[in-house]
Parts: C-alpha cells; sequence; structure tokens
C-alpha cells in the first residue's frame, strides 16, 4: 500500500487527497496545512491525520481545538511519495525538505518546468517518470491541451497548434481575485506561459497559444486550432477522441450550452464537488476545413489535474503502467461520463 503525503491542503491538495483515498493500492498517511481553517477542520472530519506545516504555527491549531499528528517532517520522512499542492512558488522553497528525507515528490502546474526532473501528462509520457524524484503535474490547462494533442498526433501527425484561452479569474472561494468587470488580455505578450509549457510534453510540437482573463469562477474555455499532417473528417476526429477515457464529447441532445450548464450537469449526475474531471469538448465544434481542426473545449481548473496527479504517484513509484493505472484511476474515480 503507497502512503501519500499531501502538503498544500487547498483547492487541487483536497481533491487529490479525496482521489488517493479511492484508490485500493493508496492510503492518505496525512495532510499539512499552515493554519486552521475550514478546510482543516473539514480534513479531521475525514479523518485525514493533519499535520503542521510551519513549526511556529502548530500552537494556532491547538488554540482552535484542532489535534495534530506532528511536524510536516515527520509526514514527509514515513511517506512513500509526496504530493505538493501549496501556492505557486512554495514547491519550489519545499524541495530542499523532500530532498532531505528522500522522498520523490510531486508538484503542480504553478511551479516552473527547470524545478523537476519531469514534467508530466499520464496520457502522453506516462513512462517518462518512472524513478524520477521530482515531477511536475503540468498544470490544468496544460493538461487539457496535451489530453488532446496526444491522440492527434498519434493518428494524423500535428503540424501545429494554435489555441486561444479563455480564463477563469479566479476559483469560486478566491474572493481576492478578479477582474470584476473586464476583460484582460493575460498574458497581454504572446505566447502565454501555456504554450511553452506543452512543449515540456511534446519537445517537437508547433505551438502557439493566447492567454485572457474573464470574470468567471467555473472553468476555463479554449479555442483550439490543430493544423493536422493530413486532411481529416471532422466525424473520424469525433470517432477518435469518444475513445478517449478523459475527454468527454458533449452530445448536442444535451443542451449544455456553457460552463454553468456543465458545472450544473456534474452536480446532478453526483459529482463530488461538481467537478468535471475529463475536457469537455463540444461535439458540434468540432469541425475540419482541409488540414486544419476547430473544436472549443472547457477545462475545470480544480479537478482535471487531480486523476493525474494519482498517475504520477503510480509512475514514479513504478507500481504500475500507463494503461493500468489510467484504467484504475478512472474506475476508482468514475471517470467517463
Ligand atoms: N486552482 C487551480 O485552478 C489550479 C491550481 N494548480 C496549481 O496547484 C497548486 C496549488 O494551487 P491551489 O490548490 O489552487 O492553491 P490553494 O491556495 O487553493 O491551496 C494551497 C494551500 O496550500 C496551503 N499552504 C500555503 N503555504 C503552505 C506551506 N508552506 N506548506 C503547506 N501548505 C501551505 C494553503 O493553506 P493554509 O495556508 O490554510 O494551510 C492553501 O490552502 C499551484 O501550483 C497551482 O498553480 C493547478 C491546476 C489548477
Ligand atoms: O493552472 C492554472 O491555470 P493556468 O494554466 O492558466 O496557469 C490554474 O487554473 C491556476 O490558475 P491561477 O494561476 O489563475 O490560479
Amino acid at each position: 500500500m503507497l502512503q501519500v503525503a499531501i502538503n498544500g491542503y487547498g483547492t487541487i491538495g483536497k481533491r487529490v487527497a479525496d482521489a488517493v483515498r479511492e484508490q485500493p493500492d493508496m492510503e492518505v498517511l496525512g495532510v499539512a496545512k499552515t493554519r486552521p481553517n475550514f478546510e482543516a477542520e473539514t480534513a479531521i472530519d475525514k479523518g485525514f491525520p493533519l499535520y503542521a506545516a510551519v513549526e511556529e504555527r502548530e500552537h494556532l491549531f491547538d488554540e482552535a481545538g484542532l489535534e495534530i499528528a506532528g511536524p510536516v517532517e515527520d509526514l514527509v520522512d514515513e511517506a512513500d511519495v509526496v504530493v505538493d499542492a501549496t501556492p505557486s512558488g512554495i514547491g519550489a522553497q519545499n524541495k530542499e525538505l523532500y530532498e532531505e528525507y528522500d522522498t520523490p515528490a510531486l508538484y503542480q502546474g504553478g511551479e516552473d518546468a527547470d524545478l523537476v526532473d519531469v514534467s508530466f501528462n499520464a496520457r502522453s509520457n506516462f513512462a517518462d517518470a518512472a524513478d524520477a524524484d521530482h515531477v511536475r503535474v503540468v498544470s490544468c490547462n496544460t493538461t487539457g491541451l496535451s489530453r488532446v494533442i496526444s491522440p492527434l498526433r498519434e493518428a494524423y501527425g500535428v503540424e501545429k497548434v494554435r489555441a486561444t484561452l479563455v480564463r477563469r479569474g479566479g476559483d469560486p472561494g478566491q474572493t481576492d481575485r478578479g477582474p470584476i468587470n473586464d476583460i484582460l488580455p493575460n498574458p497581454v505578450t504572446i505566447p502565454s506561459h501555456h504554450g511553452p509549457d506543452v512543449e515540456t510534453i511534446f519537445p517537437d510540437l508547433d505551438i502557439d497559444t493566447l492567454g485572457m482573463k474573464v470574470p468567471a469562477t467555473q472553468m476555463h474555455m479554449h479555442s483550439l486550432n490543430v493544423t493536422l499532417e493530413e486532411e481529416v473528417d471532422a466525424d473520424d476526429v469525433r470517432e477518435l477522441f469518444a475513445d478517449e477515457s478523459r475527454l468527454f464529447l458533449i452530445p448536442e441532445r444535451m443542451n449544455i450550452d456553457g460552463s454553468g450548464k456543465l458545472k450544473e450537469y456534474a452536480l446532478d449526475a453526483g459529482r463530488p464537488r461538481g467537478d468535471l474531471w475529463e475536457n469537455c469538448i463540444w461535439e458540434e465544434s468540432i469541425s475540419t476545413v482541409g488540414n486544419d481542426l476547430y473544436l472549443f473545449q472547457g477545462i475545470h481548473q480544480e479537478s482535471d489535474v487531480v486523476p493525474e496527479n494519482v498517475d504520477a504517484i503510480r509512475a514514479v513509484t513504478g507500481s504500475a503502467d500507463a494503461e493500468e493505472s489510467i484504467e484504475r484511476t478512472n474506475e476508482t474515480l468514475g471517470i467517463g461520463l
């Protein structure tokens, strides 16, 4: 049974903890936080041992009546793998800790690619993470782009990718985020970080990305144009994508016209927290003109990297190959709408 530590129990960390708990070959050894709040209380209610991420603040937990299992160092020492889900930049500061205890570590997309040995997407380069000590599960948007690019490259070859990313301003709980009433080119310079980030998965890919931020919290939206190496019928692309477990083709009959209804559908379907682990591609948007493929996809920023973290745990520990791991993760979480 793989003992998994989760350092950083926020939007991503708490979802990864729940997903790890569902796995037959993994156990949540504990989760670490810097301060008591509703998430700390929920962690304890769920039975996750809670560790203090910052020694000087341990007394805050005592004062709030929350039992602490020990310092984060103990957690890291005892774990087979640590999933670092702290805010961008903190993962880099924590690297030394993981090296000190010789515990393999997974980082999230907010960290720089050069922090790690391998940037990871389960569908694209699972095997590259075998035995790596430091692996980065790429960001939600990069995950979403990689999942689409992989099958297209294998089936037809890809000459060029152009993607425009309309990004949610903040997550639902991020009351300090904006914009409130605006549309921002973000970054205003081109490319956005997503293109170079996708190239950490596919080093030889030609890709340009443009980013914007809008006053929404539910999901990101990608407008994608892929120039393929051959002329392809849109129906063939639909069939290709239908075989991909982490691509959900939204059928026209469902009358889902945007991310609001998508989230509503996920809640109706009984998904935990209304999470959408799959890329949500509007089936009708899949169109081809000559060698050019076009589509729209919704990416649920809070959850699409969660199954990728679970797979990355198996990849670094060598406990399953890509196919086995993806299948087990999908089955235990209920992926495949
Ligand atoms: N949210 C998203 O849409 C996505 C985020 N990511 C990436 O995932 C990573 C985490 O992001 P996200 O979950 O959104 O961030 P959150 O801010 O929601 O969660 C991070 C948590 O880490 C805790 N924390 C802060 N400092 C430390 C520390 N030194 N040690 C341990 N815990 C600490 C904070 O809680 P507290 O201080 O209360 O302990 C905070 O709740 C980032 O790299 C981000 O870029 C990737 C894909 C999507
Ligand atoms: O990794 C994400 O987006 P990104 O791929 O646009 O950086 C997450 O949605 C986090 O974005 P944030 O940096 O706006 O919190």
